[in-house]
């Protein structure tokens, strides 16, 4: 069984149709592009399986647990608990504390302990963030606060801040925005690293076509709240739908918009 299963989701908006009929699955070790144009409903998406929004029909399982549907959803924090992470495009980084210190924190509130006894607790889970930091290439800046670092750095802080939390699914908004193609590609291949060497389930949104077709194992495209196409690199390029969708938005695929 698939680690996350998505059946038949829907979600409206007065009367947008954000999401109609969608369903998935993404079994563990395998990264997974969710794409389409502005307003397709991949925040909606997201929302839903992170437990902000609770569908108008469908359900989603993580696990073989169901987490949400129609009637009840759990929230956030419990998802999270269960082990769906996410990043954000927005940083979610402190930047007057050290690289050590944020993951420190995020490993702190993973051991339900509370917030208030972070500063007599600076010492805490050190031997184990230093590890999650040796995993994202960051171990030898761990005394720099995150503040000075170069906007690559910061997102592999995210990363390790992400995982401290042991998720087994990640939920990834746009992670390479505003990166150098280079920058890029680094990143989106420690995530690889980190799917095959965790596995880990990775749920990606992404506009740069260089790194979806670079990385991902699988592609949904999604236009106006429902998917058009699913598949392989090779299946999402060719599909005349996908093409029609995108034709005028500026992106053409495999070959990076500018
Ligand atoms: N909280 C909300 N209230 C009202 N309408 C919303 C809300 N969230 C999303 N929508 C609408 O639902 C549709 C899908 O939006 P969504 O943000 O999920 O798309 P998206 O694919 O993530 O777009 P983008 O790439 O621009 O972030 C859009 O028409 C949007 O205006």
């Amino acid at each position: 069984m698939s680690l996350l299963q998505v059946r038949d989701l829907g979600k409206n908006f007065g009367g947008v149709r954000a999401l109609d009929g969608v369903s998935f699955d993404l079994p563990e070790g395998q990264l997974l592009a969710l794409l389409g144009p502005n307003g397709a409903g991949k925040s909606t998406c997201f929302n839903i399986l992170n437990g902000q929004y609770r569908p108008d029909a469908g359900s989603v399982h993580f696990d073989g647990r169901e987490i949400s549907n129609a009637r009840r959803s759990m929230k956030p924090r419990d998802v999270w608990r269960l082990g769906v992470g996410r990043t954000f495009q927005v940083s979610a980084t402190f930047s007057s504390m050290t690289v050590i210190e944020n993951v420190q924190m995020a490993l702190v509130s993973r051991k339900r302990k509370l917030f208030s006894l972070w500063r007599p607790a600076a010492g805490m889970y050190r031997d184990e963030a230093m590890e999650l930091l040796a995993q994202v290439g960051m171990a030898a800046q761990a005394q720099r606060p995150c503040g000075v670092l170069a906007y690559g750095d910061v997102k592999r802080v995210e990363l390790a801040i992400a995982l401290a939390n042991r998720p087994r699914l990640l939920l990834m908004d746009e992670p390479t925005a505003g990166m150098a193609p280079g920058e890029r590609n680094e990143l989106m291949a420690l995530t690889r690293e980190l799917v095959v060497a965790r596995k880990l389930a990775v749920l990606f949104t992404e506009h740069s076509m260089d790194v979806v077709f670079a990385f991902a194992d699988r592609m949904i495209v999604l236009a106006r709240g429902r998917i058009i196409a699913q598949g392989d690199g090779e299946t999402i390029r060719n599909h005349p739908q996908v093409q029609e969708v995108y034709l005028g938005s500026g992106t053409t695929f495999g070959q990076e918009a500018q």
